[in-house]
């Protein structure tokens, strides 16, 4: 973390030509007030504004949930799937219709994008989403994606939109995320709980410090400050700064893309890892976890070698070949994630053995690696 006095890229967002916005249930909703429409009609103007600039806008909205509880008359949050499922799909309709009334105001269009994700968890269909969206975005239209709430179970959802918003930034390389929502930044404690806390001006995205401030969210929004961190990290991976300002602070999009010090700007400091590799790095779900030796931790971190099994000590999960496995050291910290060439029960017979020595033990080879370099992601 740093001191105000420390600016740190402040200017990079005025460079921006490629932003994702992400504006949060608490905040679209007035506190569970049902959509806000005047605070929408506000960020439409500034991002229109910006649009008007050449910059390329794409919105992640949440807020079907909360818009739909309104527009059913329910005061409380559902816990039921099939309940959350139906508010959304009412909510999601009231979103998209606002949306595309203030954006017609501006003579612009907007596009209704729902991912789960599977969609972007599946090579091909994130393949076929990112085309989808360049396309949209070079028509000059805005996308407004969120997640599909109405289809997905907890198995395959994002959850909040903050991972789905850095998932976005880095499908579509855009230069910033900015995360609109309902406090004035990231602070050192919870504002709600803690009246003395003090924003956080600027920081690195990868600051294992900023984890521990982050509580959890509000009534109304999943997944809190935790969540927002965790995307500047994402984002972070294609070269995107995060910002998280408050979308109540007047013209908020126009003055932080002016370079002004609002609400909390992290900033990328590692060089961006290629694509492929950000979509491994990208996905939630793991089947497995396989536990390596030293001396595989050191050739993973350094040299950027595939893994063979002769580096591997234990193998835990039920996995498949081509299912994505965790890689840990002996103390359980995380070192890689990647695509597994050996299902689990392969693997075990495998494991500590050299590579030439598979054949004779399986009866076929596969792939002389686990995990070839080329699917393997050290995190
Ligand atoms: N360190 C922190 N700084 C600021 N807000 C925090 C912090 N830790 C937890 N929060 C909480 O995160 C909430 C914002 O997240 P959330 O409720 O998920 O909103 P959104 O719907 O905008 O994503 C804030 O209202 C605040 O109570
Ligand atoms: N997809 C959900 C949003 C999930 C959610 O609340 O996310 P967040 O705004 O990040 O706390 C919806 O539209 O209700």
């Amino acid at each position: 973390m740093e001191s105000n006095e420390q600016v740190a890229g402040r200017e990079a967002l005025t460079g921006a030509r490629r932003v994702v916005v992400k504006i949060g249930s608490a905040l679209l909703t007035n506190d569970g007030r049902g959509l806000d429409e005047a605070a929408i009609g506000g960020w439409v103007d500034q991002i229109a504004a910006l649009h008007r600039r050449g910059v390329e806008v794409v919105l992640v909205s949440s807020g079907a949930v909360a818009a739909g509880m309104v527009r059913l008359g329910w005061q409380a949050r559902p816990s039921a799937v099939h309940e959350l499922q139906a508010a959304a799909a009412v909510g999601q309709n009231g979103l998209t219709e606002c949306y595309e009334g203030h954006f017609a105001r501006h003579g612009l269009l907007t596009a209704q994008v729902l991912l789960t994700h599977d969609d972007l968890s599946n090579r091909k269909r994130y393949l076929n989403a990112r085309s989808a969206l360049r396309t949209l975005v070079d028509l000059r239209v805005v996308p407004v994606i969120n997640e599909n709430d109405t289809v997905v179970t907890d198995e395959i959802r994002f959850g909040d939109n903050d991972t789905l918003g850095a998932l976005v930034a880095n499908l579509l390389e855009a230069d910033a995320l900015v995360i609109l929502t309902d406090q004035e930044g990231l602070f050192d404690a919870d504002p709600r709980g803690n009246p003395e806390a003090r924003l956080i001006s600027e920081g690195r995205a990868d600051d294992p410090a900023l984890a521990a401030v982050a509580g959890g969210g509000g009534a109304l929004g999943r997944g809190g400050m935790a969540t927002k961190i965790r995307a500047a990290h994402l984002a972070a991976r294609s070269g995107a700064y995060t910002a998280i300002a408050s979308g109540r602070q007047p013209e908020v999009l126009t003055r932080l893309m002016a370079g002004e010090r609002l609400g909390t700007l992290l900033r990328p400091d590692q060089a961006p890892i290629a694509a492929r590799k950000r979509w491994l790095a990208g996905q939630l779900q793991v089947r497995g976890t396989l536990t390596l030796d030293a001396g595989a931790v050191k050739v993973l971190r350094e040299s950027g070698s595939s893994l063979l099994a002769v580096g591997v000590r234990a193998v835990a999960g039920q996995f498949r070949r081509g299912d994505m496995v965790q890689c840990v050291d002996e103390t359980g910290q995380r070192v890689a994630k990647g695509l597994v060439n050996y299902g689990a029960d392969d693997a075990a017979r495998i494991l500590g053995k050299p590579s030439h020595q598979i054949e004779a033990i399986l009866g076929f080879m596969e792939a002389p690696e686990l995990i070839h370099r080329d699917n393997l992601v050290v995190l």
